[in-house]
């Protein structure tokens, strides 16, 4: 079973913080670079490549010199807005060295959901994408709100990987984490867990098995990353989970390899 056929084309990654920052806080640049390159090289390859990067609260810790993520919404919403910047300057950086342009697009989920502005963000994103320039979209942190009559948040960056996905018609969604695989339990609790190679559909057990985010920064977990898998089986799309520490794990899957865990037909 390999994730891709010769068709192949269109692709949404989605990268989560938990790759992007080290377990003691800085930024791990050279994933960031190695994904750069990999993404570019496609890219020029005639792939049309968008990336879903997380990493904006991350990276706002760090360049304030902070280890741990503040309670108050204001705070995190204020290091969003800094660390969302501070995260373009260097994939801008990264991705010119590799010859390719990259656009930023951050969304809310309300405006993904209105035809009128959905209509808006996918003119816009064809648009980036015949130019070849890769899009990167993130949430827009500063302006989520997630209260009970008003509710514009994505629950996590899994799903909006997801919801972008399938309305720009993406023929794979490559979800990188630090986990190889979706596992029959969270392997950083229990050594003993087995790798799910394969899932076609989802079911009450695999939905049990997720559990959440054991590391620092991570938000989700596997729970965020079965919903979006379940998202992605629904509108008959396919999306594989693997291990991000080296990006260009995109190549092999990309190459038919068998790597991480497949979600779909
Ligand atoms: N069944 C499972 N299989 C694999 N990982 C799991 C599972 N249940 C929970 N996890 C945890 O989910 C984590 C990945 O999610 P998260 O930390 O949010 O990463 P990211 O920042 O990439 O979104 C893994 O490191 C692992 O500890
Ligand atoms: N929008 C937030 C990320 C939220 C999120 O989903 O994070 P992750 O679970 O690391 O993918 C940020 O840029 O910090």
């Amino acid at each position: 079973m390999t994730a891709m056929g010769k068709k192949n084309k269109r692709i949404v990654v989605k990268v989560g913080t938990s790759s992007l920052i080290y377990p003691n806080g800085q930024v791990n640049l050279r994933t960031i670079d190695r994904l750069a390159f990999t993404l570019a090289t496609l890219s020029h390859q005639g792939y049309e490549m968008l990336l879903v990067s997380s990493g904006a609260i991350g990276v706002g810790l760090a360049s304030l010199g902070l280890s741990k993520r503040p309670q108050e919404i204001a705070r995190q919403q204020a290091l969003a807005s800094i660390g969302q910047t501070e995260l373009m300057r260097i994939y801008s950086q990264r991705f010119l060295d590799y010859q390719s342009k990259v656009a930023q697009l951050l969304l809310t989920r309300d405006v993904l959901e209105y035809p009128v502005s959905q209509q808006h963000i996918l003119n816009t994103i064809t648009t980036l994408l015949n130019d070849s320039i890769i899009p990167i979209i993130n949430e827009n942190d500063p302006v989520s709100v997630d209260e009970l009559d008003h509710h514009t948040t994505f629950s996590d960056n899994d799903e909006l990987s997801a919801q972008v996905a399938t309305k720009i018609n993406a023929d794979l969604l490559i979800v990188l984490s630090d986990i190889d695989a979706f596992y029959d339990k969270d392997p950083h609790k229990y050594p003993d867990a087995k790798a799910i190679r394969h899932v076609t559909h989802m079911t009450p057990e695999l939905t049990q098995a997720a559990s959440g985010s054991s590391t620092q920064f991570g938000t989700g977990g596997m729970v965020t990353k079965l919903r979006a898998a379940a998202t992605i089986i629904n509108a008959h799309q396919r999306m594989v989970l693997c291990n991000g520490r080296d990006p260009k794990i995109i190549f092999q899957i990309l190459e038919g390899q068998q790597v991480g865990t497949i979600f779909g037909e």
